[in-house]
């Protein structure tokens, strides 16, 4: 059976300074949950509080529903993979694997056998004889990992576990390490900085920001309703344009230059003549070359195979980056002048003074 983890209003403090603040978020059984957020939001010094490592100065980790504050790390029973692998490099494979079993001091025919059924599921049961240094970077991680879930821990956290990998293999091992993971079905809490690979791995995204949780969902609903601009910023590319809503119409957003976009799931509390912020991804706009939008000219491009992404500056001087609807098939030349529109469906729309989101259905 998977465990859930509860974390209550839990403080984190370094002498006087106060990392984690009063922090609350709750894991499902079996669910693969990922802390994401720029570097030194305190992504790391909460999986150390989980799995022990730190010390908590304040509410309470649970585990199910038993208190784990005053565990020491080794009797919490959790696997946990690091960034560095950390496996011993005079030790084969097998004897890697294996070495969480013999301190635990099981039989020797039964660590035999847990070990060649882990080294399978990983997929390395051809290379248990060999040495570490005779290892590629992720043959190496699913070393470390097949060490981390050999003791049958009832929670997995693994720390950037991808960061030392090239590009291809970070990709191949984010899909490995997710099959894994449904196979044993263990409740895994995941740390990285790479959105990309949050929204690819995870059932349920954290996104930190200077120790303070800023949305918790889905990868889905944290890139297309994005609660505020911090999180429309960092989840893939946003361009943010300075609008106000009609004076006379609160269902239409007015951008600088007057272009003018009526939308249908503003939030009732918006009022006429509201400062705005409106997150639109490259992908969220439409190129005309006249009509109603936003006056801009081409700058630069960059042909991609399947799209074309465009480096535009706008009438009041922005820039803003395009990527063109995929069936439009000509290169337009730099130096164009172009009109933007904005497919309304799928922008986002924040208050300017709060940064938070006034679109219905973006969750507070
Ligand atoms: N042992 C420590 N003593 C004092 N401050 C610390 C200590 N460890 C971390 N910090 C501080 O706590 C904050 C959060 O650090 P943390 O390592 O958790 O961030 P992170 O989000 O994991 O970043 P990264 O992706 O760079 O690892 C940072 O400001 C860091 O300087």
């Amino acid at each position: 059976m998977s465990v859930s983890i509860s974390i209550e209003e839990v403080v984190k403090k370094y002498g006087n300074d106060i990392i984690i603040n009063e922090l609350s978020l709750q894991i499902k059984p079996g669910e693969f949950f990922t802390l994401l957020g720029p570097s030194g939001c305190g992504k790391t010094t909460l999986l150390r509080m989980i799995i022990g490592f730190n010390s908590i100065e304040g509410g309470q980790i649970k585990v199910d529903d038993r208190v784990v504050n005053d565990i020491p790390p080794n009797k919490r029973n959790m696997g946990m993979v690091f960034q560095n692998y950390a496996i011993f490099p005079h030790m084969s494979v097998k004897e890697n694997v294996a070495f969480g079993l013999k301190m635990r001091k099981l039989p020797e025919n039964q660590i035999e056998k847990q070990v060649d059924e882990i080294l399978k599921i990983v997929k390395i049961d051809h290379l248990k004889d060999r040495m570490p240094v005779k290892l590629s970077g992720g043959q190496q991680q699913r070393v470390a990992l097949a060490r981390a879930i050999v003791i049958h821990p009832e929670v997995l956290l693994m720390d950037e576990p991808l960061s030392n990998l090239d590009a291809k293999l970070r990709v191949e091992m984010r899909n490995a390490i997710k099959n894994i993971q449904r196979q044993i079905n263990i409740t895994t809490v995941y740390v990285t900085h790479d959105q990309e690979e949050a929204l690819a791995i995870s059932d349920r995204i954290a996104v930190m920001h200077n120790g303070v949780i800023q949305q918790i969902d889905t990868p889905q609903n944290i890139y297309q309703r994005p609660v505020n601009t911090f999180v429309s910023t960092f989840i893939g590319l946003s361009n943010i344009l300075a609008a106000e809503i009609d004076k006379e119409d609160s269902s239409v957003v007015v951008f600088e230059g007057g272009y003018r976009v009526r939308m249908e799931n503003l939030r009732d509390t918006v009022k006429a003549g509201q400062k705005m912020l409106v997150s639109v991804r490259p992908e969220e706009f439409t190129v005309k070359t006249a009509g109603e939008g936003l006056k801009a000219t081409i700058m630069s491009s960059v042909f991609l195979g399947l799209t074309t992404h465009y480096f535009v500056k706008l009438a009041n001087g922005q820039e803003a980056q395009v990527i063109q609807d995929p069936d439009v098939k000509d290169i337009i030349p730099d130096g164009t002048e172009i009109v933007l529109g904005v497919k309304t469906e799928k922008i986002n729309v924040f208050d300017h003074e709060s940064k938070a989101t006034v679109i219905r259905g973006g969750k507070q």
